[in-house]
Formats: C-alpha cells, structure tokens, sequence
C-alpha cells in the first residue's frame, strides 16, 4: 500500500530526475490548502462558476486569495482524500510581458524507440484506429524573430525556480528594462548525454514558433561554451502541481476551468501539427491572474501524422506510446483525460508505488476506478478521453477537439471569452506583481558553477542554430 508521501512527490521523467523532493535537490516545502473540495461558498475554489461576470468573479478571487493567506492551515487531512479507497491507484498577465532588451531599438524514459515509417497513409491510420485522419490545416503562424537579441550580461540572474532533468530555471532582472523574466538553462553536457540534443533544439524551435495566451513566451535564446539560455516570460503564481497537492483535489468547476484553458492551448497546438507529449501538473504554471501558462516544450514535436518516440512522463504515457505503436495528437487528448482525473481526485488513475514499468502494465491494462465523487459528466469525459481504443477517444475522432469542447461537461464554458482570458480564474495566487516575487515557488539549492564561461565547447557541433555568447 502506498504511503502518502506520494502525495507531494513530483515525478521523473526518468530515474535519474532530480524532482524527487527527497533527492538533494529537494524543494523546501510548504503546506496550506488554498483550494479543497470542501470549501463552501464564502471560500475560494467552491464559489467558482463560469458564468460569473468578470468584476463580480475578480472580486470573489481577491476575497479568495485573501482568505487563504489567512489561512496557513496545513493540508486538510489525509483523511478526507482517503487513499486507502484506492490503494493501487493513490498517488499521490493577461497580455506577455514586453520583450526584456532589444539592443537595436524529466527526464526521459531510457528507450527512445524509433522506427521509420514507409507508407504515411497506412501508418497514419494504424495510428488512428483505422480511422485515417486528415492532416490539420497548420495556423498560419508568424514566428517571432528572437535569435541572437539576447546576452547573458544583459540580465542579473537570481535564484532558481525549478530544476529539471537538465538544468535550471532562473528568476532574472532585465538590466535594461528592470523587468523579470525567467531563464531556463540548460546544460550541454547532460543534453548530450542523455541524448536530448533533437528535443532541446526542437523545444526553442517549437517556442519560437508559438503565441497563445496559454502557452510561455519565448523571448530569445543564447549559449555559451557550457550552458543553452532561453529567456522566458516569468509567470509568477508557481506550478499547477503545488496548488494541486496542497487542495488535495479541486472541485469540479475548479478542475473545469483549468482543463478548458489545457483544451484550447492543445487545439492551438495541433492546428499547427504540433504535438506536446508532456502534459501534467507539473508544466502548468499559473500567471499573476492566475491563468494557465504551459511550460516546458522539451518534448513537443512538429508531426504532421504520426511518430513513434518513446518520452513523456510514466503517469501521463498513453497506451499506443507505451507498446511502441505509432502515435499522434491523440496522446495528448490521453494526457488531458489523465490530468483531469489527476485534478479531481488529487492522484493519477495508473499510478503504481512499485515503479514506472507497474505503471505502464497498468496503462495498458487500461482499467480505471472512478471514485463516486466524480461528476457524472466528469466520468463520461474521463472515459472518452482515457480511451485505448483509438477509434473512440475524443479529440481523435472526425470533429478533433471540437469534440472535447462540445462535451457536456464543458457545456457552460463560452470558449471565446477563456481564450480572450475574458472569465476570472477561481484562485489568484498571493503574488506582488511585477516586483520578482518568487513566494510561490519552492527553494532550489543554487547552481555552484559559473555561467558565462568561455573556452573549449566540445558540443559545439550540436547547436548551431543558436547564437553562440562569449561574455
Ligand atoms: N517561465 C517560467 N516562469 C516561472 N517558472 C518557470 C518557468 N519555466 C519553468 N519554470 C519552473 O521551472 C521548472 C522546470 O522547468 P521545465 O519543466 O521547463 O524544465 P525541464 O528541465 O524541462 O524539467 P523536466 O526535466 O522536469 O521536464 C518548472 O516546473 C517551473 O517550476
């Protein structure tokens, strides 16, 4: 049976990630509840409905996050959640920011199976089920020029917001403009070695080539003869995971609203052939208002039908990845029915305590208990969308994501208003805006080794799309 320190355990992409919170690179963790089921009326995450006029829901949001710094109770009891229910299964800026200077004005899992393909047609419909889907018309989509604008002594670099399989990412001040931004940095070496270099190059490739407002915003990126640098927008509210753990779980409307944000991002996405294979928790970051920012490219691929590498993180993985079928957009439709079990019931419906590889006999097992307090609606989508049979998962089938978004459980989302971040988001994190308040993030030990550094860069050869900065 597993114990409930899997409750605030962040997972690997692979077993050598260092987001283990026991690992020495451990989050300093903090507890209090600021949305619960169980909240009532008069708190926040209960009270949210999408129907709310946007200055009546600012008002009830202010009220809410005030309420919850109030309140520093540490997680409501373990009880509530009762894991022991389901012991096999518990886990457990409305506008971007302006650019910062412009001069002139998880690891993966081990097996990176790859197989070619020889007739697209043949494969794109094993890959669906027999059913042959017709490649989506791209977005015609304008990439910002952001290569080459930006120098690591353009920015002061503070502390660190997050480590991931590779490197860091840091909280920094523009030198110019004095405005935060974040910077992920990566490290060469590593890449290399776990053999990352085709993701990494298409992470900032990929970032480059986006604009929605619920995805991060690439400003520019750089190297020096250790490190990559990719000046991001700093979203200031923290992970969608850390609230999740310490809720517990989100009440149904709660849950709603962030998986509509997730819906219309991954519409964007696939408009545009793209595929973003990472979906969780953990890559969601809320910005100051407290809307969705997904994070975190590392694995988003350009795929016009299908494709057949092996990545992603176990929990998350759908069932053609795992048994090394050719795949497509669908995974990621898999990844939105997990994420929303994951949001409300507060652990993930394949996890296993014993290791990644239980996880994926469970996955493809397929068998998933929903707990009796899911919304019935909730239910019916969770089961379209955490489907193996590709013939049935919403958002595979003829209509694509319009199906999702046509799914009674969202019937009283208004898609406009969300993409124009028109509807007031049920929890505004207790952020200072625009100062590089960083409360919302746990603490990282710091990196020891200087960034910056010249001299010999045997990879080199790896990267040279980006603009090589000798300080
Ligand atoms: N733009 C940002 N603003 C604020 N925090 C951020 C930003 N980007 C990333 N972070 C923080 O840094 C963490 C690690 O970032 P990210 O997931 O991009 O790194 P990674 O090396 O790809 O990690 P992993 O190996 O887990 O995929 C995030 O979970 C988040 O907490």
């Amino acid at each position: 049976m597993p114990t409930l320190g899997f409750l605030k355990k962040k997972r690997t992409k692979d077993s050598t990630g260092s987001r283990d919170l026991d690992s020495p690179t451990s989050p300093v963790k903090d507890a209090h509840s600021p949305i619960t089921p169980t909240l009532t009326k008069s708190t926040t995450g209960g009270s949210f409905s999408f129907n709310q006029s946007k200055s009546s829901a600012t008002q009830e949001s202010t009220a809410a996050s005030h309420s919850t710094q109030a309140s520093t109770a540490p997680s409501k009891t373990v009880d509530s959640m009762n894991p022991s229910a389901y012991p096999q299964q518990a886990y457990a800026t409305p506008q971007a920011s302006p650019e910062p200077y412009q001069p002139s004005s998880h690891n993966v899992p081990s097996i990176q199976n790859m197989i070619h393909p020889t007739n697209a047609q043949e494969q794109n419909k094993a890959a669906n089920g027999g059913v042959v889907q017709q490649p989506a018309q791209p977005v015609p989509a304008t990439p910002r020029v952001t290569k080459g604008k930006y120098t690591l002594p353009d920015f002061q670099i503070q502390r660190t917001l997050g480590t991931g399989s590779f490197g860091r990412v840091h909280l920094v001040q523009s030198k110019h403009n004095q405005r935060f931004y974040a910077i992920k940095v990566l490290k060469k070496a590593q890449v290399v070695k776990m053999k990352q270099v085709e993701h990494t190059n298409d992470e900032r490739r990929m970032l480059q080539q986006v604009k929605h407002p619920f995805l991060i915003t690439l400003w520019g990126t750089f190297q020096d003869s250790k490190n990559l640098y990719m000046v991001m927008d700093f979203v200031e509210g923290g992970e969608l995971f850390s609230l999740l753990r310490k809720s517990q779980r989100f009440p149904n409307p709660v849950a709603k609203f962030y998986a509509a944000e997730v819906t219309l991002a991954l519409d964007y996405l696939h408009a545009q052939n793209i595929i973003y294979r990472d979906l969780k928790p953990e890559n969601l970051l809320l910005d100051r208002h407290g809307h969705l920012k997904i994070t975190d490219f590392g694995f988003a691929k350009e795929v016009p039908d299908i494709t057949w590498t092996l990545c992603g993180t176990p929990d998350y993985l759908a069932p053609e990845v795992v048994a090394s079928k050719g795949y497509n957009k669908s995974v990621d439709w898999w990844s939105l029915g997990i994420l929303i079990f994951e949001m409300l019931c507060g652990f993930t419906p394949f996890w296993d305590g014993g290791s990644p590889m239980k996880i994926y006999e469970n996955i493809l097992k397929g068998r998933v208990k929903y707990p009796p307090y899911i919304h019935p609606d909730a239910q019916d989508l969770l089961q379209k969308l955490i489907t193996p049979d590709l013939t049935k998962r919403l958002g595979n089938l003829h209509g694509g994501s319009k199906d999702v978004m046509n799914h009674p459980w969202f019937a009283e989302v208004t898609w406009e208003r969300l993409q124009k971040k028109d509807i007031d988001a049920p929890y505004v994190p207790p952020v200072r805006a625009g100062v590089g308040d960083a409360s919302q993030f746990d603490k990282y030990p710091e990196e020891t080794e200087a960034y910056g550094q010249t001299g010999d860069d045997p990879y080199v050869k790896f990267f040279t799309n980006l603009k090589h900065q000798l300080t």
